[in-house]
């Protein structure tokens, strides 16, 4: 068996008296696109910071690629390989779209000269390129400030990109998107991923966007993985229907 991209043995850790994580365990596989749902405080976003350095389990591991980074600093995972993306999009507002991008690529390098022009080093060609590939290329001089929220979350999923991630991890890509946006969003985040062969993990709450998108789905409940496999399957596991979508 290959190892798997990412994979969380018995991962705990609580906060006042409440198990955010209570034994987790999961494997995420290159190339999957893998939703996580459930219930709000389930320990969802928690299981995000646990892997990206935000937070520090009092036991189990984190591996990417086989190898351990449980603990290690968000910048050091980042460096590694996995990229986050936030439910309120981290930009700079009052900077224009392909300013956004070109100090995210900036800060990618790990290297910030001041007194050098932001678009140096062939960073602008690097940004346009990045925009051209969610097709927010003809908004690159607009403020990021004034893009709808839908074009918003594009914009902060593809700084996450710029890192060259192997694994990105959204949250809620699609929360404060209206409905009929949402699918648009979807189907450009599919195709760019796709394009730059990112591996990604999201958390959601439109079950529709999980039924229609994800690979594979993995339910929370009081901080442990409560089921999982195909969306075809585990819509139908009438646990996850009465405990998390609410209809059974
Ligand atoms: N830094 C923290 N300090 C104190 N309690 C926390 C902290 N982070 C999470 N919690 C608690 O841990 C539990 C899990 O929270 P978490 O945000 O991971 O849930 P979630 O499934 O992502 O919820 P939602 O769907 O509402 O975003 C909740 O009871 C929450 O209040």
């Amino acid at each position: 068996m290959t190892t798997p991209l990412l994979q969380a043995k018995d991962l705990r850790i609580a906060f006042y008296g409440v198990q955010a994580a209570d034994g987790v365990n999961l494997e995420i596989r290159e190339g999957e696109f893998l939703a996580i749902i459930g219930p709000n405080g389930s320990g969802k976003t928690t299981f995000l910071n646990l892997c990206t350095g935000y937070l520090r389990p009092s036991s189990g591991e984190v591996y990417l690629d086989g190898k351990p980074i449980t603990a290690m600093a968000p910048r050091t995972i980042a460096r590694r390989g996995i990229a986050r993306a936030f439910q309120i999009p981290q930009l700079f507002l009052d900077q224009t779209v392909l300013d956004n991008l070109m100090i995210a690529v900036a800060a990618k390098r790990g290297i910030w000269v001041p007194f050098k022009a932001l678009d140096a080093d062939g960073r602008r060609r690097e940004a346009e390129e990045l925009l051209a590939l969610v097709g927010l290329d003809g908004e690159a001089q607009q403020l990021a400030g004034a893009l709808p929220e839908g074009r918003r979350k594009l914009l902060d999923i593809v700084i996450a990109l710029a890192l060259k991630p192997r694994l990105v991890l959204l949250d809620e890509p699609t929360s404060g998107v209206s409905t009929i946006e949402r699918f648009t969003l979807m189907e450009t985040l599919m195709a760019a991923l796709r394009r730059a062969k990112v591996t990604a993990l999201f958390v959601e709450h439109d079950m529709d966007v999980v039924q229609r998108y994800a690979d594979r789905v993995v339910v929370w409940d009081s901080g442990s993985v409560m089921a999982e496999g195909p969306p075809s399957e585990v819509f139908k596991d009438e646990r996850v229907l009465r405990n998390v979508v609410g209809v059974a």
